[in-house]
This record gives C-alpha cells, sequence and structure tokens, in this order.
C-alpha cells in the first residue's frame, strides 16, 4: 500500500480497528478513513454505497462486526447472522463497485467443524458440522469467505481472508454476559478483589482450551499480509499454542492479585472442546507473533484499569 493511499478501515472504534488504525499510523499512513456506525451503518446497503462512491477508498480492511463472547453469540442469534451478512455483503460489493485495489475480511477460528482434528488446518474448512452456539456467526463469517473467493474468481478481485483465534488487548468488551471470556475474566476477578469475595464463579467445566492473541499482534498480521499476501482461501492467525479456561483463570487471578478461590458454573456452555490453529501457513509467509499471554493480559488490565479511572462506559453489545 502506498503511503499516500485512501485506507478504509472499518469497525476502527472497535478492539481490532483500532488496533489497525494504530498500527498504519505507526507506518506513516496518513489518508485513513473511518466512520462510527451511528455515521454509517453497515447494514444499509444505500449507505454503504454512497459512501464509498463519494470516498473512492483504495484499500478496505474490514473489521466491522457483530461480535461477542459465547453467550452473546447463542443468545443474539439472528443479530450475529443477518448484521454480519449485511455488513460484509455490503462491503465487499461496494468495494467491487467502486474498484477497491484490495480488501482483507476478517473471520475466526470458529468456522472450523467443531470436533476437527487439532490444530486446526486451513484444509479443514467445510469438513464437519459447526459448534452449536455460534453456528449462525460462523455461516455468516463461512460466507464472508466464500464471497471474497468467488469475486476474486469471477472478477478478478484481490480480496484476501485472515481467520484470527480469539484476540483480546486494548479496547476489548468488559460486558459481563456478552463478552469474551479473557475481558469477562479480567472484571470479575477485578471486581471480587475490590469487595473482598472469597470466590469467583467461571462458566462452563473449566476443561475447553483456547488460544489468545493479543490484538496489536493481530493488527501487525494483518498489516503484513495486506503487504505481502495475495491467494484466495483463508489463512489462520494466532500464536499456536492454547491453554485450558481453569488455567486461564488462574493466570488471570495471579495478574490482578485475586487470592480468594475458583469455582464452576457447569450450567453455562462450554462451546467446543479446543480451537487451536494451526499456523505453520502463517509462518511460511514470515510472520511470528511477538506478545505473550502474561504480557497481554498484563497489558490488558492495565488498560482496563484506565478505562476504569477515566469513567470511560466499558463497551457494551447490546
Ligand atoms: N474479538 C475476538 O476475539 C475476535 C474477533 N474477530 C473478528 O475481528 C473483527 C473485529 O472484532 P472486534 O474488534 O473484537 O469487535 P468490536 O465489537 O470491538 O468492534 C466491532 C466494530 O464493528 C462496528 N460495527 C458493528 N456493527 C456495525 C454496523 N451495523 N455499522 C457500522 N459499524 C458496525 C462497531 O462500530 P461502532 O463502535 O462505531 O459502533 C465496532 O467498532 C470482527 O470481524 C470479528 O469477527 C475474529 C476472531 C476473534
Ligand atoms: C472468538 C470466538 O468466541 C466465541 O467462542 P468461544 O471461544 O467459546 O468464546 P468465549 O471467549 O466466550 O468462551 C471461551 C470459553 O471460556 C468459558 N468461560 C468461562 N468463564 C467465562 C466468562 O465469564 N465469559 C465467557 N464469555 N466465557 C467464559 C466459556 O464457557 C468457553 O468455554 C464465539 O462465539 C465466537 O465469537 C468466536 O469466534
Amino acid at each position: 500500500m502506498e503511503k499516500g493511499a485512501k485506507i478504509y478501515i472499518a469497525g476502527h472504534r472497535g478492539m481490532v480497528g483500532s488496533a489497525i488504525v494504530r498500527k498504519l499510523q505507526a507506518e506513516g499512513y496518513q489518508h485513513l478513513i473511518t466512520r462510527t456506525s451511528s455515521e454509517l451503518d453497515l447494514r444499509n446497503q444505500q449507505q454503504v454505497q454512497d459512501f464509498f462512491a463519494r470516498e473512492q477508498p483504495e484499500y478496505v480492511f474490514l473489521a466491522a462486526a457483530k461480535v461477542g463472547g459465547i453467550v452473546a453469540n447463542n443468545t443474539y442469534r439472528g443479530e450475529f447472522l443477518y448484521d454480519n451478512l449485511q455488513i460484509q455483503n455490503n462491503i465487499i460489493h461496494a468495494s467491487y463497485l467502486q474498484g477497491v485495489k484490495k480488501l482483507m475480511f476478517l473471520g475466526s477460528s470458529c468456522i472450523y467443524p467443531k470436533l476437527a482434528p487439532q490444530p486446526l488446518k486451513e484444509a479443514y474448512l467445510l469438513t464437519g458440522l459447526l459448534e452449536e452456539t455460534n453456528e449462525p456467526y460462523a455461516i455468516a463469517k463461512i460466507a464472508g469467505i466464500k464471497l471474497c473467493d468467488a469475486y476474486r474468481a469471477q472478477y478478478g478481485c484481490n480480496y484476501i481472508s485472515v481467520m484470527p483465534t480469539n484476540l483480546y488487548g486494548y479496547n476489548d468488551n468488559y460486558h459481563p454476559q456478552n463478552s469474551h471470556v479473557l475481558p469477562a475474566m479480567i472484571r470479575r476477578f477485578h471486581e471480587a478483589k475490590e469487595q473482598g469475595l472469597q470466590e469467583v464463579v467461571i462458566w462452563g467445566t473449566g476443561t475447553p482450551r483456547r488460544e489468545f492473541l493479543f490484538a496489536d499482534d493481530l493488527a501487525a498480521a494483518c498489516y503484513y499480509l495486506m503487504e505481502h499476501y495475495n491467494e484466495p482461501g483463508l489463512v489462520n492467525i494466532g500464536t499456536g499454542e492454547d491453554i485450558s479456561i481453569r488455567e486461564l483463570a488462574e493466570l488471570v487471578s495471579q495478574v490482578v492479585g485475586y487470592e480468594g478461590s475458583i469455582s464452576l458454573d457447569t450450567s453455562k456452555p462450554d462451546g467446543a472442546p479446543r480451537k487451536l490453529m494451526d499456523v505453520s501457513k502463517l509462518h511460511e509467509w514470515g510472520w511470528h507473533h511477538t506478545i505473550e499471554l502474561p504480557q497481554g493480559i498484563q497489558l490488558a488490565y492495565q488498560d482496563f484499569l484506565l478505562k476504569q479511572r477515566e469513567g470511560s462506559n466499558t463497551t457494551v453489545l447490546v
């Protein structure tokens, strides 16, 4: 991407979009285009087409989506399917109509079958049944991958798809029910420490395993692939290392300085038993993560404390 290029970052106020903006600014890009959802509702086709016709972006990072943790995915099933299909269809099609030079679509590791062999290779897409709690979100993400590939095949569009593992970092969503596990635990252990509680309850059996990537590492990978990668299909982005939810709870409690006990609410869903990414393709293309989990949790916790001190409303999904 030329330094003067017009680059649209969809979802720039979110955790990932804001990390991509920071990365592009650090690399010296000055012509970044952004809109909040109240300025531009990406579910609205006419608004999106008018915006693209007016702004004429040359490159697009598609990091806007309806996003949330396991309970949000399972509760707002209609919104996770409809909103995500609308947002991605509108942006991808408007990009085609306006001749965008290159677009990056962000999917998720939940596109893989629930019981796929581990680690998850890109080739496992569409080889089995999806995990029930996030099937609507996963179906939308799979449609996004296939739309990028179809527009490449039919129209020659250079649209690439990346599949991030579970993410965390600055500007995360700390909603008690709708967030992902890592921000949920940071908040819950912090509040338990503040209130002197003897016990913190975590969801599920504690046995599922998850892989976590710091959002600024993801942004660096997205920039790197935008610069170097021009292939159909998908590429995983992760660390290639995972941890059980029980071990994660112990790690978060140490970082936060909580000294009480941890118990389980097994009425809550576990979701996929494991989602470990095979990152050999990413490594072969020349990118490797830099922030390890204990350091990343420290950074995220500092950001959480800062936001609390500033009295800013932590993002609430619905
Ligand atoms: N978080 C994670 O663990 C993972 C995320 N991903 C993917 O990364 C991408 C970004 O996720 P993340 O940053 O965590 O999500 P966030 O919820 O932090 O941010 C999502 C952004 O999307 C925007 N958005 C949502 N709906 C609309 C709409 N109708 N019109 C316009 N903008 C809208 C919001 O804009 P506004 O703030 O202006 O309302 C928000 O800033 C998504 O594609 C997600 O699927 C993939 C794997 C894991
Ligand atoms: C990124 C990915 O995120 C979602 O999938 P998920 O990985 O299952 O998401 P999660 O972070 O919410 O949970 C991970 C694990 O952790 C356990 N868990 C314990 N205690 C809490 C807790 O307090 N909150 C949450 N959310 N989970 C908890 C929870 O029971 C589960 O076993 C997809 O829907 C989809 O959005 C997607 O792509």
